[in-house]
C-alpha cells in the first residue's frame, strides 16, 4: 500500500480534523501517502484532491469544523449537472474510480454519516477497497457505542441548559430548548440528564400534551415556579406530525428538522398560562473544539482506519465496542438508523428521577 485518500462528508462535526490528523500521521510512519479530497464525494467527481502534507494537519487536532471542506448534498450516484442547458442527474462512480487510479490511490477512508457511509458502501460494492469512519453529532450509527462529534455536541447542549436553568429560574418561566439529532433522541437524552431538565422529549416517545403540563404543574404546586424542557428536534406529539424547517433539493435526505422547540412553547403558553421561551440551539452544536473524549475517540478510529487498510480489512467501518476499535461491515451500519430504545438505562435513570418523557 504506497497512497490513499481520505474524505469528509456530510453534516460537518467536532473531530473531524482529528481524525485527518490522525490517518496522516499513522499512515506516514507507514511509509503510506494520503490524498485528502475537497468537499466530500464532489471533490472525487470533480478531481479536487491534493497529497497533504506533515504542515497540513500541523495545529489541527483542536479544530472544529474539516480542513478538507465537507457537503451533505451531492450524491455521486445521482450527481447533479448540465446537460445542454438542462439540470440532469448522472452515475459519477466510474469517474471517481477513474480519478482515483490514475493517481495509484489503493483505498479511501470515508468519515461520515448514515447518508455519506451509504454511498462509501456502494463504491466498495465497486469493488474498491473502503474503510468507514462513524462520525456524527447524532450518534445514530448502529454497530458502534460512540459517533464522535456526539460528546461535544452534549457538553454544549449541556451548558445551555445550565445556563436557561439560571434565567428560567430568575423569571419564573418554563424554558424550552431544541437540540439537534435527526430522528434520535441521544443528544436531548444525555443533555437532558447531565443538564437536569425536567422533561427530556425524544422522537421514540411521542408525546401528550397532559404529560408535559402535568410535569409542570406538580413543580408548581411544590413551589418551582420555573422548568426546563429538552426537546429533540425530530420529537412529536402522539398523533400529530413531526416539525419540518425546510427542504433541500437535490439530495436524498432532504428533510431539514426543526420547529418543534417553538410550538412547545407556545402551546405550554396556552395550557399553562405560563411565560414559556424557546431557544433553538442549532449550528452552535457542532461548531467549534472537540472535547477531550471526542479529541480521543477521533484519533483512536483514523489510527484504526489506516491499520484496518494496512490489514486489508475493507468494506469495513471502524467502531467502538466495550472500549475497544473493532472493524464492522459497513453494510451493517447503513439503513437503520440507530435510536434511543424504550429500554435504555438512561431512560430508566430518568424516571427514577422523576423526569418527564412526556408519555
Ligand atoms: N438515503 C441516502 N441514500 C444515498 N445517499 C444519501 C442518503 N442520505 C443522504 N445521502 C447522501 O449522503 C451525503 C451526506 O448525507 P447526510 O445524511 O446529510 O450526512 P451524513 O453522512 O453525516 O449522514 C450526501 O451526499 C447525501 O446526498
Ligand atoms: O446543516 P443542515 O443541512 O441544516 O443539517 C442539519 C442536520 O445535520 C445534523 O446536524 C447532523 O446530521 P448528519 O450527521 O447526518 O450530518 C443533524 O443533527 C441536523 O438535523
Ligand atoms: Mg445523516
Amino acid at each position: 500500500m504506497k497512497s490513499i485518500a481520505v474524505l469528509t462528508g456530510g453534516g460537518d462535526c467536532p473531530g473531524l480534523n482529528a481524525v485527518i490528523r490522525a490517518v496522516y500521521k499513522t499512515a506516514h510512519s507507514n511509509g503510506i501517502k494520503v490524498y485528502g479530497v475537497k468537499n466530500g464525494f464532489k471533490g472525487l467527481v470533480e478531481d479536487d484532491l491534493s497529497l497533504l502534507g506533515s504542515e497540513n494537519v500541523s495545529g489541527i487536532l483542536p479544530r472544529g469544523g474539516t480542513m478538507l471542506g465537507t457537503t451533505n448534498r451531492d450524491n455521486p450516484f445521482r450527481y447533479q449537472c448540465i446537460d445542454r442547458g438542462e439540470l440532469v442527474y448522472k452515475d459519477m462512480s466510474q469517474r471517481i474510480l477513474f480519478n482515483l487510479k490514475k493517481r495509484d490511490i489503493e483505498a479511501l477512508i470515508v468519515i461520515g454519516g448514515d447518508g455519506t457511509l451509504k454511498i462509501a458502501s456502494e463504491i466498495a460494492e465497486l469493488g474498491f477497497p473502503v474503510v468507514g469512519v462513524p462520525k456524527s453529532i447524532d450518534n445514530d450509527l448502529p454497530k458502534t457505542e460512540r459517533t464522535f462529534g456526539f460528546d461535544t455536541a452534549v457538553s454544549i447542549a449541556t451548558e445551555a441548559l445550565d445556563r436557561l436553568h439560571t434565567t428560567a429560574e430568575s423569571h419564573h418561566r418554563v424554558m424550552v430548548l431544541e437540540v439537534m439529532g435527526r430522528y434520535a433522541g441521544w443528544i436531548a437524552l444525555h443533555s437532558g440528564i447531565a443538564g437536569g431538565a425536567d422533561c427530556i422529549i425524544i422522537p421514540e416517545i411521542p408525546f401528550k400534551w397532559d404529560s408535559i403540563t402535568d410535569k409542570i404543574k406538580l413543580r408548581q404546586q411544590k413551589g418551582t415556579m420555573f422548568s426546563i424542557i429538552v426537546v429533540a428536534e425530530g420529537a412529536k406529539p402522539i398523533n400529530g406530525e413531526i416539525s419540518v424547517a425546510r427542504l433541500v433539493n437535490n439530495c436524498p435526505e432532504t428533510i431539514r428538522l426543526g420547529g418543534i422547540g417553538d410550538k412547545v412553547a407556545h402551546e405550554l403558553e396556552n395550557l399553562l398560562g405560563v411565560e414559556c421561551r424557546s431557544t433553538v440551539l442549532g449550528h452552535l452544536q457542532r461548531g467549534g473544539s472537540p472535547t477531550a473524549y471526542d479529541r480521543i475517540l477521533s484519533t483512536r478510529y483514523g489510527e484504526a482506519a489506516v491499520n484496518a487498510i494496512i490489514n486489508k480489512k475493507f468494506k469495513t467501518m471502524v467502531a467502538l465496542q466495550n472500549n475497544e476499535i473493532v472493524p464492522v461491515n459497513l453494510i451493517d451500519v447503513v439503513g437503520t438508523p440507530y435510536l434511543v430504545p424504550a429500554t435504555h438505562d438512561l431512560i430508566k435513570t430518568g424516571r427514577s428521577l422523576g423526569i418527564s418523557f412526556g408519555d
